[in-house]
């Protein structure tokens, strides 16, 4: 199974509006291009409708785009029919044949291709191993756990070796617990046997655990295109911002001056902008909640809990303020105690994790360093917090 062909999968413009739709509408897919590399794992992301799944089908062959070009490398893939493809796609439902065992099962794809029956038998039991099914081969489906029968579904993809495997949600219908475990051995199988891979969901935890790259979607267009980190710490929109993880979005104002750099006040501070966003002179901060401090210890508070919700690992806040409502995630609630709703607080963020987004979306810019006001000793790069207006605060 290792000696497969790994695919460049190209899509370029890809259009896709469904018949008998309103034609005014946007269509589902609204001209998407990617580029697979060979071996990559790429997933796609984004809220439901936003048109992960017709983009798949498309790949498939299942969906006919409305217009566009697919390719694998090189070689037109709109002219093949779906069992042309070097593909092989895992559905949510696993779609197994209810009345063949799992041998038979897994074994589908290599007795249409008429493969002999040594060589079947051998590539068959190889793909079971590999999937952590051995010993099952005689047992139906129903006789299977679900995890069991995606395995089945798995082994059953990868044993024609194609040159891209598809995913269409493969872990929904798992419990939690057992969909991360799935997690771990789709990645570490991926990895072994180098198969290009698109990956649909729109849990964004499995995406980031899952992916080299990460397509998030909108409304049919790409928004993102960018490994897990990158779409996490430096988001292209607020909507990638919002999708990925949790975050607080803070208005700001500033005026981004010569050669790109510039400032902008966050929280009442001006704050150096490292790379030009492009933002004119206005937007929007993104903190996200694990590099807020909350510190009950100030006298004065700039902000108010509105709510604590106490999570094991950590507690998770609401922080009322002027410039609006803040998330922070504390790690230890036995440090400092868990805050009540109501508690006036004051607020800290790590200025290097601030992330300037422009209004509307676009470019981005990283917030560098900041000064604060009144200056520090040492003003400039160094100053490595930015921090709520309080007057406590003023004292350092
Ligand atoms: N066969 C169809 N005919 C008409 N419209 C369709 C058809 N299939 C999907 N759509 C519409 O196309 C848009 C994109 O759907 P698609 O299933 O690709 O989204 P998705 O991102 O995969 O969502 P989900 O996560 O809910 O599956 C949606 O507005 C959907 O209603």
């Amino acid at each position: 199974m290792a000696d497969h062909h790994v695919g460049n999968l190209v899509l370029t413009d890809l259009v896709k509006r469904y018949e008998n739709t309103d034609p005014a509408a946007r269509p589902a897919v609204d001209g998407v291009s990617l580029d697979v590399e060979a071996g990559e794992f790429l997933t796609l992301l984004g809220p439901s409708g936003c048109g992960k799944t017709t983009t798949l089908r498309m790949v498939a062959g299942f969906e006919t785009p409305t217009s566009g070009t697919i390719s694998l490398d090189g070689a037109d893939m709109l002219r093949l029919p779906p069992n042309k493809r070097p593909m092989a796609m895992v559905f949510q439902s696993y779609a197994l044949f209810p009345h063949l065992s799992v041998f038979e099962n897994v074994a589908y794809g290599l007795r249409i291709d008429r493969v002999r029956r040594a060589r079947l038998e051998e590539a068959v039991e190889i793909a079971l191993t590999s999937m952590n099914l051995t010993g099952l081969g005689e047992r139906f489906p129903h006789q299977l756990s679900g995890g069991q029968q995606q395995r089945v579904a798995l082994a059953r993809a990868m044993v024609v070796q194609p040159s891209v495997l598809l995913f269409d949600e493969p872990l929904s219908n798992l419990d939690a617990k057992f969909r991360e475990q799935m997690r771990r051995e789709i990645r570490l199988l991926q990895r072994r046997m180098g198969i290009t891979s698109l990956y649909v969901t729109h849990d964004q935890a499995e995406a980031m655990s899952l992916s080299d790259r990460i397509v998030v979607m909108n409304a049919g267009r790409v928004e993102q295109v960018a490994t897990p980190a990158e779409v996490y710490t430096r988001p292209a929109s607020v909507f990638v911002g919002n999708f990925v993880g949790r975050a607080s979005f803070l208005p700001v104002s500033g005026v981004v001056v010569r050669g790109g750099r510039g400032g902008v006040s966050v929280f009442g501070k001006e704050v150096e902008v490292a790379a030009d966003p492009g933002v004119g002179s206005s937007g929007v901060v993104m903190v996200r909640p694990e590099s807020v401090v909350v510190s009950p210890v100030f006298e004065q508070g700039c902000g108010v809990v509105r709510s604590a919700v106490y999570l094991g690992a950590g507690v998770d806040y609401e922080v009322e303020t002027d410039q609006g409502t803040v998330l922070a995630s504390v790690g230890d609630p036995d440090v400092g105690g868990l805050l009540e709703e109501g508690t006036k607080v004051g607020l800290e963020v790590d200025a290097s994790r601030v992330y300037l987004l422009p209004r509307g979306g676009g470019g981005g810019g990283c917030l560098a360093s900041c000064w604060c006001s009144p200056p520090l000793a040492e003003p400039g790069p160094r100053c490595a917090i930015v921090s709520m207006p309080c007057p406590h605060l003023s004292r350092r």
